[in-house]
């Protein structure tokens, strides 16, 4: 054996390298490549988090400060214009228009109405005259830039915005992606997955179209991708991943089947993906990284409110209570037989006997640390570790997942954090969001209403 067990081989390392010889260690296990990558971050982390000690608690309030001003400058400048070296990007437009749009919305900042109106005419560009939008002007529909064009002109919020969804047509591109076996693929012809069971099932919940033929067997094709680990995989056979796993999750509560998969060890799973760095890794063995701040801690916000149903699997008559996730998803606790493994870990039992009546299910006051002081760059803008450089993708997660941290004590949805929920300034806080669809709460209520009109 060339490592001992202790250090087992990530699977995504490649094998031809992996493992290597450590220089440092020439008589101890030799470890991968990814091992020694973790011990890189690790102490980088250490030594930003050092600084944090033997100063006083208003020094620390400072250092732990969200530099909102500075955000919003360098989301507003990228909206208007981007480098050359987004060119990589251009099949993705409408992404950073929801990117960027959905950060600006979180930091509470309105938009002028002449930029709202120019990514409404974009939008309305990039969609296709049989339905859906796709990457850019001219570009095939794709169920993953209809769900960030929709989520966009929801954020966007304005009677302009949201009229121009037609939504006749993206329920025609909804049922042309709807494969036999009940799960969707991404394109015409293309690739069959979770992400495009979410996509599909999020825009067409949020527009009010979703029916019997768009949910008819996706909920099958979720579970044959819950892994033998607990949490949810791309497709069947694949290696649980955060990303999948709130992509799974989200798809089962918004079609009420969510007590279908195996919740407890689900929880196990994405409990265990916290780690010492305080922020999350988006599977087993592998790196931080500031966006499994949502895809991850959005999957605990999600399972904090499914709580009595983990109870309900594990033993029918413990506990009784209903869903608190609202109109979208109308699970009662009644309504579920008992049913699952029936096992759970110690630690999720402790969990919910702690947690079921209130208080989430990690540490929100590290995960705050490690987005504002490892993640967020001063200048503006967030990144996925130290070391790395800042983009719209990991600013628009860094910061769902610091709104999702800072509200997950609060009992109702949105209701005021006290101020022992926010690290740093009370200044810091975000607006709450909807965690299934990750669009700011408000402007969901808004939407709800215009789409429960017609
Ligand atoms: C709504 C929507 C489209 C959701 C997408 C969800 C999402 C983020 C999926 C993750 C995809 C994936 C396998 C990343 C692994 O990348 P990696 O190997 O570079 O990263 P890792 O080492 O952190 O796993
Ligand atoms: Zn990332």
């Amino acid at each position: 054996m060339e490592s001992s067990p202790s250090f087992s081989t990530s699977f995504s390392s490649p094998p031809s390298t992996n493992p290597i010889p450590n220089p440092n260690l020439d008589s101890q296990p030799r470890l991968t490549v990814t091992q020694l990558e973790q011990l890189k971050v690790e102490e980088k982390v250490a030594e930003i988090y050092r600084l944090l000690n033997g100063v006083s608690a208003h020094a620390r309030s400072l250092m732990s400060e969200l530099w909102c001003d500075k955000h919003v400058e360098f989301l507003t400048r990228g909206l208007k214009q981007l480098g050359p070296s987004y060119h990589v990007l251009d099949a993705n437009r409408p992404w950073l228009c929801y990117w960027i749009l959905h950060s600006i919305a979180l930091l509470g900042e309105p938009l002028d109405t002449e930029l709202e109106n120019d990514v409404v005419d974009f939008l309305s560009r990039c969609e296709d005259e049989d339905g859906g939008y796709g990457g850019g002007p001219g570009q095939l529909p794709h169920l993953a830039t209809t769900y960030a064009a929709v989520n966009t002109l929801v954020t966007l919020g304005s009677e302009n915005a949201l009229s121009s969804i037609n939504r006749d047509n993206i329920y025609k591109f909804l049922l042309r992606m709807k494969d036999s076996s009940g799960a969707f693929r991404m394109h015409d012809a293309g690739e069959i997955d979770v992400r495009a069971c979410y996509t599909a099932i999020s825009v067409a919940s949020i527009l009010n179209i979703l029916d019997y033929e768009l949910v008819k067997d996706v909920g099958n094709y979720i579970l044959r991708c819950q892994t033998y680990e607990g949490g949810i995989s791309g497709e069947p056979g694949s290696e649980a991943h955060g990303g999948y796993t709130f992509c799974g999750l989200a798809t089962m509560i918004l079609i009420n089947e969510a007590d279908r998969l195996d919740l407890s060890s689900l929880l196990d799973w994405v409990a265990f993906r916290q780690g010492v760095e305080c922020g999350f890794q988006g599977r087993t063995n592998k790196l931080v990284d500031g966006c499994y701040s949502f895809w991850q801690g959005g999957v605990l916000a999600l399972m904090q409110r499914l709580l009595p149903i983990v109870a309900k699997q594990l033993t029918p008559s413990s506990v009784s209570g209903e869903s608190s996730l609202g109109s979208t998803c109308n699970i009662k606790s009644s309504d579920l037989a008992g049913q699952g493994s029936g096992k759970l870990s110690d630690v999720s039992f402790s969990f919910i006997k702690r947690h079921t009546e209130s208080g989430p299910l990690f540490h929100t006051i590290a995960l705050q640390q490690y987005i504002l002081l490892c993640s967020q760059v001063l200048e503006g803008g967030f990144k996925d570790k130290p070391g790395k450089q800042r983009d719209f993708y990991h600013t628009c997660y860094c910061l769902s997942g610091l709104s999702v941290s800072q509200y997950s004590w609060s009992k109702d949805a949105g209701a005021c954090p006290l101020p022992t929920a926010i690290l740093g300034p009370y200044s810091n806080l975000l607006e709450p969001i909807h965690p299934l669809h990750n669009v700011v709460l408000d402007k969901y209520y808004i939407s709800h209403e215009f789409f429960s009109r017609s």
